[in-house]
């Protein structure tokens, strides 16, 4: 009888390639060889998808650089022709030989001059596509990533992906291309005409190739690791860069200053001597290479002279033959760099792949269920919501029930780090939970569309940001596509209309990176004139009137007891006065409802709850 399989174990135990699907690999710098040919062959899938598209073009710029090598390659040629017979030919009267040599050799030289400039024009133009297509895919893949990724991310490493990783590429179709193919052609056509010119010396100098060959091996499998490295200590820097400059303001108040700098010469380090590391594989492959090829030079001039004093050998086959080899192994050199760039472009491909294989984890339904028509908000529900942020960690709501009718106005009150934010979140699906779910008119939010969920529901949080561009540009955000005259009425609704005609351009003022112009209560009002605009069923305000002067607080309740009247609303606020407009509080503790009434319901608790209790202490605060 076979033993009965535990499926737990089967869900919980991911296999090798999920537990090393999308980023899960970047920070680790000793992979096992399983694990480290699964990431390069997800490197050359992307850089295959990449030259598909554009393959035709890629065959042109090959069939102009094997064209070019080829017509370079006549030149040492027509020199052997000319010493051996054009001018022992010219001497005895006849030029014709050295007339045809020496204008085949100025037409090789024209052509390949003209094949090279058709060359760099075409790989050019291939380069540049692939840069462009890849910095657009990593760009609007992130964008699609899920709040969840970001979250452990941080803009710092998507910001490496997409300058330093891509710069990596960029140097290898700029430069190592180009090397890699001249060099191989090189290689390839000038050992056969070592071959042919002379078969001995020819043999001797393959016969180099093999330390060679085995050289370029270990370089490869070395300096991979090394490239590896140096990806990810750059990275490093670019976050730290990118952390301290967007935190400048709390960088400065606290003085972190010096720590800054202490972390980024750590980083610093880490990176020279990963640059160090690699830098010293090439210095010992490019010194190898060039050994072999001098040593190969000095025994082919000893054997040839060798042979030319004893009549064995032409004089002008022995010069051709060291002109070609001197071609022969400055290649190799371009080999190495070539190989160089590759493995750098390769690990950073590894890394740029790893964020293209992850997948956003709130997906966009494929086929959505449409919402039925509402005309006074819609009703939110939460049935049996287990949620917590990542795998593994505490569980922020318990098995978390609650029904919003259609229209309510709901407060959500509690103690910080209660709750109360994410159950915010999770009404606007910026995360899905792993068991229940949350519906909005009875439709489980993971089979409502992206674009109808965003249209139902706004939320207004008190980072309030705001995009570089016009105050009417960020109102109109809400509803793209608003006439000047329903920026302004929103504005107006929400008492954003006064401060916004005051300031230097009106409606047209640039609110400059991030909304820097505005004051925090500014911005604030600006996001609730963007969300009015938007009018949706439900309306989500997570501490959307914290930055308020007591004043603008009063006029924007005023205005958000009308503007509440026919919607569904959840409020998170600190302050009593913007709780006591609701219709129903919610006191929330450990992710649980505690006390769940009107206002004045829990007001007059008999028992003194926990709403009553902040109550009295708000009163007593005002007298
Ligand atoms: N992005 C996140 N990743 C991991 N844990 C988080 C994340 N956001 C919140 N938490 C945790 O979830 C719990 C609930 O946080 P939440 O923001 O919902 O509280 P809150 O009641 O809104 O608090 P506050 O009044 O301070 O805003 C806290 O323990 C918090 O540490």
């Amino acid at each position: 009888m076979s033993a009965p399989t535990n499926q737990a174990d089967q869900v919980t135990t991911p296999g090798p390639d999920e537990q090393w699907r999308g980023v899960a690999a970047e920070d680790v710098t000793e992979l096992d060889a399983v694990v480290g040919a699964r990431l390069q062959k997800r490197s050359r899938v992307l850089l295959a998808s990449l030259v598909r598209p554009r393959l035709w073009t890629a065959l042109l710029a090959l069939a102009l650089v094997v064209t070019e090598n080829l017509v370079v390659l006549a030149g040492p040629l027509m020199i052997a022709i000319t010493i051996d017979t054009g001018i022992p030919n010219a001497i005895d009267g006849d030029t014709a030989v050295l007339a045809w040599c020496v204008g085949g050799y100025l037409a090789a030289g024209l052509g390949g001059a003209a094949l090279r400039f058709a060359f760099l024009k075409v790989s050019g133009r291939f380069g540049q596509d692939v840069l462009l297509d890849l910095r657009q895919r990593v760009f609007g893949h992130a964008q699609r990533l899920s709040l969840s990724f970001h979250e452990d991310y941080t803009s710092g490493k998507v910001i490496s992906r997409l300058t330093s990783d891509i710069d990596s590429l960029h140097d290898l179709l700029e430069d190592g291309l180009d090397g890699l193919l001249t060099a191989v052609l090189s290689v390839f056509g000038i050992a056969v005409m070592l071959l042919v010119l002379d078969l001995p010396l020819g043999l001797l100098v393959l016969t180099g190739l093999i330390p060679v060959v085995l050289v370029t091996r270990w370089f490869y499998l070395r300096s991979r690791y090394a490239y590896r490295n140096t990806r990810g200590a750059i990275a490093k820097i670019i976050v730290q860069f990118v952390e301290t400059m967007n935190g400048m303001r709390a960088v400065q108040a606290f003085r972190r200053e010096s720590r800054n700098e202490s972390i980024l010469a750590g980083f610093n380090d880490e990176f020279r001597g990963a640059n160090k590391r690699a830098l010293d594989v090439m210095a010992t492959f490019t010194m190898t290479v060039r050994l072999v090829g001098n040593l190969s030079l000095a025994l082919v001039l000893a054997i040839g002279a060798v042979r030319v004093v004893q009549g064995g050998l032409e004089l002008g086959v022995l010069t051709a033959f060291t002109l070609y080899l001197r071609r022969f192994y400055d290649p190799l050199d371009e080999l190495a760099m070539f190989a160089n760039s590759y493995t750098s472009a390769i690990a950073a491909l590894e890394k740029i792949s790893g964020v293209l294989e992850e997948r956003p984890t709130v997906v966009d339904p494929a086929s959505p269920v449409a919402l039925p028509p509402a005309k006074t908000g819609r009703a939110v529900t939460f049935d049996g919501v287990e949620f917590r942020y990542s795998t593994g960690g505490p569980v922020v709501l318990p098995r978390f029930d609650l029904a919003v009718p259609a229209g309510q106005t709901v407060a959500l009150v509690g103690a910080t780090g209660a709750g109360k934010s994410t159950i915010a979140k999770l009404v606007a699906r910026f995360y899905d939970p792993p068991s229940g779910r949350v519906a909005l008119s009875g439709v489980d939010l993971r089979s409502v569309a992206d674009a109808e969920l965003r249209r139902a529901v706004v939320m207004v949080t008190q980072e309030n940001f705001l995009f570089a561009g016009s105050v009417a540009d960020n109102i109109a955000l809400g509803r793209p596509g608003a006439s000047r005259a329903e920026i302004e009425a929103a504005a107006e609704a929400v008492g954003a209309d006064e401060f916004i005609r005051a300031l230097p351009g009106g409606y047209d003022t640039d609110v400059r990176k991030r909304g820097g112009r505005l004051s925090a209560g500014q911005r604030q009002l600006v996001a609730f004139a963007r969300a009015f605009l938007a009018d949706p069923a439900v309306l989500v305000l997570d501490e959307a009137t914290s930055s308020l002067d007591v004043p603008t607080e009063r006029a924007v309740q005023r205005a958000l007891e009308s503007v509440l009247a026919d919607r569904t609303a959840l409020i998170i606020a600190h302050r009593l006065s913007t709780v006591l407009i609701a219709d129903r509080v919610l006191v929330v503790e450990g992710g649980r409802i505690v006390e769940d009434g009107s206002p004045a319901e829990l007001v007059e608790h008999p028992a003194g709850g926990r709403f009553a209790a902040l109550h009295r202490t708000w009163l007593e605060s005002l007298a």
